[in-house]
């Protein structure tokens, strides 16, 4: 339709004009439509003591199916708030979160049982809450895969277990109890657990927040075994930078949002060496909102207002100064 046909003759838009943008929103994929996690606009407000603590303060985030990322920032950021609501523990003050098509706000205590047993899995820094200390790496795997009733038959839950043990590489603790298993070992185990009902989501915070490097790396070895061979999405919290430098993608929260990421793609030369390409990019929300980074404000003393324009092909930001200053 050209623009004269699309308006009255005194320059409003007409019906049949706003008729057609409306069946053209109606048919334009939802936001998100094809991602696992769907985080838009997402507020917790905690209050103590008549204090109100915004942890999250419009988070928006999207995670498409089998990505391995993680989630970084400073203390008191809001990760651990976020990983509670994913995880369907905690449920948020207001905004939507759809983690594979379940509604994180308007699930009933079913099908919240459901979704925890069933479509997530969690991996938590504090060893001691990952395993039942009197049952073996088998059996924690086993009694799992019993509750949620999700893998049938005994036969299929004692192939499943063996299977996911080996595949986080710890076959060796299959007989054995937590206490007589490595830091390491019992986080891998935990993996496998983690696993066991054929998660679509795994959600780790501070899965390595207690080990030495070399076994931290064994750990994310493990990560990304179940995330390259089974397919599974892995969504990490961490303070560790090895971590968040080995995975494709790392957001970063600042202030209960999210503030920028880091994408990282393999490239392989002709004489086969690899190189791990990284790019920062800050994040733009839907109504456009853009967090600039504190050390570039900081450097340019950039505080209230910035002046924008727009370029071809980029926009400037520049402080708000006199010419002459
Ligand atoms: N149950 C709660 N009651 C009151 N305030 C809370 C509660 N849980 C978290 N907060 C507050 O919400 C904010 C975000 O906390 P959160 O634990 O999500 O941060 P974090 O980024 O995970 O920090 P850390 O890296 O230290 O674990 C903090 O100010 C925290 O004090």
């Amino acid at each position: 339709m050209t623009d004269e046909a699309s308006r009255t003759a005194t320059g409003a838009v007409t019906l049949s004009e706003l008729e057609r943008r409306a069946a053209e929103r109606r048919q334009r994929p939802r936001h998100g439509h094809d991602a696992l996690i769907v985080c838009d606009r997402l507020v917790r407000i905690f209050t103590a003591q008549d204090v109100e603590v915004q942890a999250l303060q419009g988070l928006d985030l999207v995670v498409a199916p089998g990505e391995l990322m993680a989630l970084v920032g400073a203390s008191g950021s809001g990760k651990s708030t976020l990983l509670n609501i994913l995880a369907g523990l905690d449920a948020p003050t207001a905004g939507s979160a759809t983690v594979a098509g379940f509604d994180l706000l308007g699930m009933d205590s079913r099908t919240r049982l459901r979704y925890r047993r069933e479509v997530v899995g969690f991996v938590w820094q504090q060893t001691a809450r990952n395993l039942l200390p009197y049952l073996t790496g088998r059996q924690n795997a086993l009694q799992a895969m019993r509750l949620s009733g999700r893998v049938e038959g005994r036969r299929r839950r004692a192939a499943r277990a063996a299977e996911l043990l080996e595949l986080v590489g710890a076959e060796e603790c299959a007989d054995r109890r937590p206490h007589r298993m490595s830091g390491g070992e019992q986080q891998r185990v935990a993996i496998a657990v983690a696993l066991a009902n054929h998660p679509a989501l795994v959600l780790a915070d501070e899965p390595t927040g207690q080990l030495d490097s070399a076994t931290a790396e064994q750990v994310l070895g493990a990560f990304r075994r179940a995330n390259e061979e089974l397919g599974t999405t892995v969504v990490i919290v961490t303070h560790d930078r090895a971590v968040a430098q080995a995975v494709d993608r790392t957001v970063a929260i600042r202030d209960g949002r999210t503030a920028s990421e880091v994408v990282r793609h393999t490239t392989v030369d002709e004489e086969g060496r690899t190189t791990v390409h990284a790019r920062e990019y800050a994040v733009v929300d839907r109504v456009g909102r853009l967090q600039l980074p504190h050390n570039f404000t900081e450097a340019l003393g950039i505080r209230h207002r910035v002046l924008l324009d727009l370029e071809p092909d980029h926009i400037e930001v520049r402080p708000d100064r006199p010419a002459d200053e």
